[in-house]
């Protein structure tokens, strides 16, 4: 979670301005900005994974939304009646308590979490040092988790075991609670969900060894669990959610380009964007669509139907001539339903329309359900599936980005290939599964340890690239040379103990001579040569020719 206490506290407070201002001024618009307010603090809590608060926030959001249904009815009256505002009063003041008790009960956690964060010496400048998480098991049969446990702990996440008849200390909230439905009711089972829900704001909850059954899902879900997994789930897909949820990753903000004639027309919408915590840019010349694509990257396009000129289905089909904005999802927004228009807008690849004057929380959770699925889509062309590192391809091209980038600011920068040893024998002796799995473990691990402007990716079976820009190669080797024991330590479980690997790597700094290629080409070079010397080692190739 890297929001701090005082972001929570802010929205916290804008959400009960917009709510005063609603209790003083009764029209629609007052109400519509309160909802927004709701709906963006909604997305906020969701954003940033704490999900007791996103829970009670969604709750609060289903009932602004369908009032506002009725406040927008003709027949509605345009003002909520008392009954109705004395309600949602008292729903607004629970949520708004909720995130104050919240915020009191943690700030000095997250304060001293900020704290140790700030006292990263400089000295490490390619390393992020991961503060320890901590989660939570709730089980009556420890020993069933003892491997899973242990190879959390490789990945510096705590474990705290407790039964399901002992209470869990309140604070500091675990990042997760797991929480085992084997052999008990399942009545049991959600009842401790609900408790569990109740006591911590922020934990994601999830439930394991839960029935496959439709009621057992549904109500494990309806209780308050954030995930559950159906019994005999492989624990590498517990590990993989719990090494998510405990990892640096953060999405980037949403970016919208919206085409729009009237400048008015698109500074509202950008303002609507902005209160959801989309990033936009507006023009309002159809020509500058295509240099507004190339240099604002958005992730959609919010589209006006009807421009001087031309239509927004003719700026599409302009658009889609461009192979890189082939998926790029477009949002029309128009003033009529012109049924034949609209069949055209979607034969391009239109995504939806939104009817004029829109409504503003439809507007956003349209745009970023879009968001979301293209993004989906793109992370499945761009990341290798089972380790959701960069692929093959994307890794070279972000290496060739990565080459300019230091090229243009006239910065370091380091590649590194790191191989798995012996790896064949892994498979050969414990199975192609497991190799899966080891292959995993040290994609982790090297996620977990980059900052958040280097990219990893799996560059064939067993190898990986590591793109370090800013880096020095003795940074370079201090980093992943820590990566390097840390991996060898994990054990891997096996029916009757466990194993475990290391791997080799080879490091090479990029010059000005070096393209992508001969670049990559040295640290496979130095790759070899730390194979030829023994494995289980790093080499690095200077910018000159000489390996050290
Ligand atoms: N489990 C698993 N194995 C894979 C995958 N991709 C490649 N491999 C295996 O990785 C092994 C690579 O073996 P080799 O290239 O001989 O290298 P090695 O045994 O690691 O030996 P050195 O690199 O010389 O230390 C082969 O057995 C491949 O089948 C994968 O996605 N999963």
């Amino acid at each position: 979670m890297s929001c701090t206490p005082e972001d929570l506290q802010k929205r916290c407070q804008e959400l009960a301005a917009k709510w005063q201002t609603c209790t003083r001024q009764t029209g629609l618009d007052s109400f519509v900005e309160f909802a927004v307010s709701v709906s963006s603090f909604t997305e906020f809590l969701e954003g940033h994974g704490l999900s007791g608060l996103h829970q009670s926030a969604h709750s609060l959001e289903q009932k602004v939304l369908s009032l506002m249904d009725q406040l927008m009815d003709p027949s509605g009256g345009g003002a909520l009646s008392a009954d109705a505002s004395t309600l949602l009063n008292a729903q607004v003041q629970e949520f708004a308590g909720r995130v104050q008790a919240f915020v009191q009960g943690h700030s000095s956690h997250l304060t001293e979490r900020r704290h140790a964060r700030d006292a990263t010496p400089d000295a490490e400048p390619v390393s992020t040092l991961e503060l320890p998480k901590n989660i939570a098991f709730v089980t009556d049969t420890p020993t069933a988790w003892k491997d899973l446990v242990a190879q959390v702990g490789f990945f510096h996440v705590q474990v705290e075991m407790v039964g399901t008849a002992q209470t869990l200390a309140a604070a500091p909230e675990p990042a997760m609670v797991l929480v085992d439905a084997a052999n008990r009711p399942l009545t049991a089972f959600v009842a401790q969900v609900q408790t569990l829900r109740g006591q911590f704001s922020a934990s994601n909850i999830v439930g394991v060894n839960v029935g496959v059954d439709f009621e057992s899902q549904q109500q494990a879900l309806s209780a308050g669990c954030d995930a559950c997994f159906a019994t005999g789930t492989q624990h590498a897909a517990i590990m993989a959610r719990i090494v998510k949820l405990c990892s640096n990753e953060e999405e980037p903000a949403y970016r919208v380009l919206v085409v729009e004639d009237s400048k008015t027309a698109g500074a509202m919408i950008r303002r609507t964007l902005s209160e959801a915590g989309i990033e936009s840019l507006a023009i309002t010349r159809p020509q500058d669509v295509l240099t507004a694509l190339v240099s604002f990257q958005p992730d959609l396009v919010l589209m006006d139907m009807y421009m001087p000129g031309c239509t927004g289905v003719e700026v599409t089909r302009v658009i889609r001539q461009h192979a890189e904005f082939l998926s790029t999802p477009v949002v029309y927004l128009s003033g009529d339903s012109n049924v034949a228009l609209q069949v055209d807008a979607l034969r391009l690849g239109g995504d939806h329309f939104l009817t004029k004057p829109f409504n503003p929380v439809i507007l956003n959770a349209v745009v970023k359900s879009k968001i979301d699925r293209y993004r989906t889509l793109r992370r499945t062309m761009l990341h290798d599936s089972l380790t959701g590192l960069l692929n093959h391809t994307t890794s070279k091209q972000q290496l060739q980005s990565a080459i300019n980038a230091a090229r243009l600011d006239g910065s370091t920068l380091c590649v590194a290939m790191v191989d798995i040893d012996h790896f064949k024998s892994v498979n050969d002796t414990y199975g192609h599964p497991m190799g899966d799995h080891v292959i995993r473990s040290l994609s982790w691990l090297l996620k977990q340890r980059v900052r958040k402007t280097d990219a990893v990716g799996r560059y064939g079976g067993e190898e990986f690239v590591v793109i370090l820009p800013g880096a020095l190669s003795e940074q370079a080797y201090t980093l992943l040379d820590r990566i390097r024991v840390d991996f060898s330590r994990i054990r891997h479980p096996v029916d009757d103990g466990w194993f475990s690997s290391n791997f080799s790597g080879g490091i090479a700094q990029w010059n000005a001579d070096l393209d992508s290629e001969a670049l990559l080409k040295r640290a496979d070079e130095a790759l070899y040569q730390a194979k030829r010397a023994g494995r289980n080692r790093l080499q690095v190739l200077q910018s000159g020719s000489q390996a050290k």
